[in-house]
């Protein structure tokens, strides 16, 4: 790697920057809300209570001896980590570890009557059941009428933007989407995207899904226009094990997004009971990796993930968060070449991102100084720009 082993790992131990603003302000607003959102018990309450001190002024405690993912957080890193301030260690890793702590908090991983009961199923249901959700689907009814290439690029681009529909992004970003300036799209490798996908029908695609709800669907979609147009002819879909990251989608999300789809009206419909046949004769599968909810770089994923990579035709990785993974989370000058952080991926990788952190790699120079024109440093996080970033070894 050129220059890229030394840009800086993100910490969120600066005052006024991204990472400390989501660690002091979003993870707090976050507890508030759950709390809000559900009946708790006291000692749910006192949990919170407790997370809510630790999480702000607090230092990094081992799991419970009884936690059934110990070991794997040990190896992950709570052994290094474990009495230092959550301000001091990686950025990534603080974010990862408060998802954790919180599901601990309420309760989720059992044994007890609140096992398995997702803090952020109500907020992720109501997006799902919103108006804007039903336009987005009505507006299906009118791509069949279009050339096939408008069709690729409208689903291209749905599952593109629907990664701005982020529920974690909106506790700390409300109004902050005005219209850009610069360029809504940073970088656009589409073309390479599609000439990877170029279909004999054999092809597997891997999509690493980010959130439920509005960006959930449009990914669905995607994939029901690939199986459909024999782009591809399988798909695994890599969904959280457990809810993270406040709207990310996990197997339940992916059932109600099939039953939101498949008992609505028209094409989606159509697209949904194709989905649903597709899962039960295996051109679709689900996958719900340990891994997937780590709170490490993807750099350092597992064999078996890696072997499940190299076998895919194509990967692609939606979102911020599994963009940080995908190329490190760290301060790179956005000139990096997104070949070089990559190079490690063991098999053609796509993202698909819109931009909602200060990590980015892949800009030409007269890109970057557009946006820094247009915005200083706000195009970064505010989530009005995107990428499509692709790499293909070989
Ligand atoms: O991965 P997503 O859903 O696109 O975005 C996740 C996100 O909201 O969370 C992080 C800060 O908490 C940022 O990287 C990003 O803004």
């Amino acid at each position: 790697m050129p220059d890229t082993a030394s840009a800086p790992v993100l910490l969120g131990n600066q005052p006024g920057s991204f990472p400390h603003s989501v660690l002091a302000e979003r993870h707090p607003a976050i507890i508030r809300q759950v709390r809000e959102a559900f009946p708790y018990e006291p000692r749910q309450h006192r949990a919170l209570d407790e997370l809510l001190v630790n999480c702000t002024k607090g230092e990094i405690e081992p799991l419970p001896a009884d936690a059934h993912d110990r070991d794997l957080w040990e190896a992950w890193g709570v052994r290094e980590y474990a009495g230092r301030s959550w301000f001091d260690v990686p950025w990534l890793w603080s974010e990862s570890w408060f998802y954790r702590r919180l599901l601990q908090a309420v309760g989720y991983f059992g044994p007890g009557p609140w096992q398995g009961i997702d803090p952020f199923r109500p907020f992720k249901l109501a997006e799902l059941d919103s108006q804007e959700t039903d336009e987005e689907l009505a507006a299906l009814d009118d791509l069949a009428d279009r050339s096939a290439e408008e069709q690729d690029r409208a689903l291209l681009h749905g599952s593109l933007w629907g990664n701005r529909a982020d529920l974690g992004f909106r506790l700390s970003a409300e109004g902050a989407r005005t219209a850009a300036a610069a360029p809504g799209l940073v970088a656009d490798d589409s073309d390479r995207l599609w000439g990877l996908l170029s279909g004999a029908g054999e092809a597997t695609l891997c999509l690493v899904a980010d959130n439920a709800g509005r960006e959930l669907v449009p990914d669905l979609l995607l994939i029901a226009h690939l199986l459909a147009t024999g782009r591809i002819g399988r798909a695994v879909l890599h969904v959280k094990p457990y809810p993270y990251y406040v709207s990310d989608a996990t197997t339940a999300d992916v059932v109600d997004a099939l039953r939101r789809l498949a008992g609505g009206r028209g094409a989606a419909a159509a697209h949904g009971r194709q989905l649903w046949s597709a899962l039960a004769d295996g051109r679709l599968v689900l996958r719900a990796h340990p891994f997937s909810s780590a709170p490490l770089p993807y750099h350092e994923m597992p064999g078996d993930l890696r072997a499940e990579f190299a076998s895919a035709t194509l990967t692609i990785v939606k979102g911020d968060l599994n963009y940080r993974r995908l190329v490190g989370d760290r301060l790179w000058p956005p000139t990096t070449d997104f070949t070089d952080v990559t190079a490690y991926f063991p098999g053609p990788v796509a993202a698909l991102r819109t931009l909602k952190s200060d990590v980015i790699t892949g800009l030409d120079s007269r890109m970057e100084a557009e946006l820094v024109a247009a915005e200083d440093q706000r195009w970064r996080t505010s989530g009005t720009h995107a990428l499509i970033q692709v790499h293909s070894p070989g």
